[in-house]
Parts: C-alpha cells; structure tokens; sequence
C-alpha cells in the first residue's frame, strides 16, 4: 500500500515499546534487537525489539500487511535486513547449524504434488536422519493418518497445509515458526493441533505462531501485537485483558491499537 498517509505512518516517531511480559532469561530462543526491515523501499520493520523464552507459544497478530510474515521471515534467516540483530539459538538467524534446529511452515505449502502424503513426510525424514515411524507419528499428530497413501495433489487445501506441517515437524527442530497453520481449519482439528502446540512446548520446543484471528490468541502463552511494522506489545492474554480492561481479546488489541494512535498523535 503506498499513498500519502501511509508514508506518515511510516515515517512518524513510534511511541515507547510496551513490554510488561515477564522477560525470558539471557538465553532466549529468539533475541531481536532493533530490527528494521525495508522492502520495496518501504520500511515493513521498524526498529522493532522482542526476546522469545524456550519452551513457549508466542502467538504473532497483527492486520494483515503489518509484517508478520517479515519478521518471520527475518527469524528463519531468508530476510535481507537493513539493520540490527536477529540471534536464534544463539546464533546470527539463518547460520547453516541452525539449519536441521529451526522449522519454517509458510502460507504457501511447500510439498511434492506427485508424490503420496507418507514420501513427502519420508523425505523430510531422511534429510534429517529420521526414520520411517518419525514420520509415522508426523503423520498422526496432524490428524492425516487415513490419508497416508493419498498423493498431495488430491488432498484439500487444508490436508495439503498439513502435510506441510508434519514435514516441519518430523525434523523435531527446536524452533517451529508456523505461519497461519490454522487458516482453512475447522474447529475440531484447529483445537487439535493447538493441543500439538501445547504438547511440543512441553517438551522444550519453542513455537511462534502467526495469525491474524485473535481468538487464537487464547492458545498462546504470550503475544506479540503488531501493526503497521511496530511492535505495539509483548504481553500475555491475561495482561492484555487487564490493561485494556477488555473481557474479549479481540476488543481488547483493537483498544490498545485505539491507545497507540492517541499517544503517537500527541
Ligand atoms: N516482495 C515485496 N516487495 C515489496 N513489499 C513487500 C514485499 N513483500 C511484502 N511486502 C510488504 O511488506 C509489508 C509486510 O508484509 P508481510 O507479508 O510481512 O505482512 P503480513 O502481516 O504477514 O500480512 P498477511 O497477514 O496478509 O500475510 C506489506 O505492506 C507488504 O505489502
């Protein structure tokens, strides 16, 4: 979107960050400092200051256009950035030891159409030295069992996102970055899949997951709100709730978004 009002909102002086989550320890999964990312000459980032603790499920929401994608796309490594740092693990996001440590899930599903649901998930499997019931279990934990034998192209828009899924997942990395695996879901199998969230987390794995519903927002343990390339918030959904004095959270985003535009208007 380009026009006159845009490039104010660009260019105007963001109001100070709001970070009243309690602050993941030094050894954060995910260490953003100062992030600003431009495309097609716009700044899509900006200035943009976040720390992701292992073991959690940070929900990313925000309007569409506001740059979730982006700001994953920075995480994993494939986002040229005009300035500041991404550390994941420990490391420069995208160092090639990150590689087999960091799964990426994006919008588009990035699966063999000519092959069966189980070879796609083989596949993965094989590249990073997994066997067969790894693959097996991926299968299972996003609901395509009965569909084992099917081949990709015949599978649903939804199946297919899947799929895509269970690839991610058989690499057992320990930072899935999942964007919008929910869209295209019925309810059954998005509060499923969620459970699977909840499950990996458990067991040490760090997820990040776009989306721009914000009762999914619910499943989250924290949640970064962003808008127009800032990161209006780092809270959890009680504070959320508590700041804005809004029961539902999607009144509740909409009132710190209304907080956001009075303080920056000043
Ligand atoms: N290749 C590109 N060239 C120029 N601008 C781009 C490019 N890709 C994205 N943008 C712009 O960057 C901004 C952020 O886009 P991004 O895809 O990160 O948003 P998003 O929050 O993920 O949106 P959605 O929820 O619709 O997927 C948008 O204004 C978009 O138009």
């Amino acid at each position: 979107m380009t026009g006159p009002a845009h490039e104010r909102a660009a260019t105007a002086a963001p109001p100070p960050l709001r970070q009243t989550a309690p602050q993941p320890p030094a050894d954060a999964t995910i260490d953003i400092r100062n992030l600003v990312v431009r495309r097609g000459g716009r700044e899509v980032l900006r200035d943009l200051t976040l720390r992701v603790g292992r073991g959690t499920i940070t929900g990313l929401l925000g309007p569409s256009g506001c740059g979730k994608t982006t700001l994953m796309r920075a995480i994993v490594g494939t986002q040229i950035v005009a300035s500041g740092s991404v550390t994941v693990l420990g490391l420069p996001a995208g160092s090639r030891p990150l590689r087999s440590r960091v799964g990426y899930v994006t919008q588009n599903p990035t699966v063999y159409l000519d092959l069966s649901v189980r070879d796609n998930v083989r596949y993965f499997a094989s590249l990073y030295g997994r066997s067969g019931q790894a693959a097996a279990e991926a299968i299972e934990a996003v609901g395509l069992t009965a569909h084992t034998d099917q081949l990709t192209r015949d599978l649903s828009g939804g199946e297919l996102s899947r799929v895509s899924l269970a690839c991610a997942l058989v690499a057992k990395p320990d930072l899935l970055v999942l964007d919008e695996p929910t869209v295209g879901l019925d309810p059954v199998l998005r509060a499923e899949l969620w459970g699977r969230f909840a499950d990996l987390a458990a067991d040490g794995v760090t997820l990040l997951v776009s989306s721009h519903v914000m009762d999914e927002a619910e499943h989250c343990g924290e949640l970064l709100l962003m808008r127009e390339g800032l990161l209006l918030a780092q809270l959890t959904p009680a504070q959320l709730r508590e700041e804005t004095h809004e029961s539902s959270l999607e009144h509740a985003f909409l009132s710190l978004i209304r907080a956001h535009e009075s303080e920056a208007a000043r």
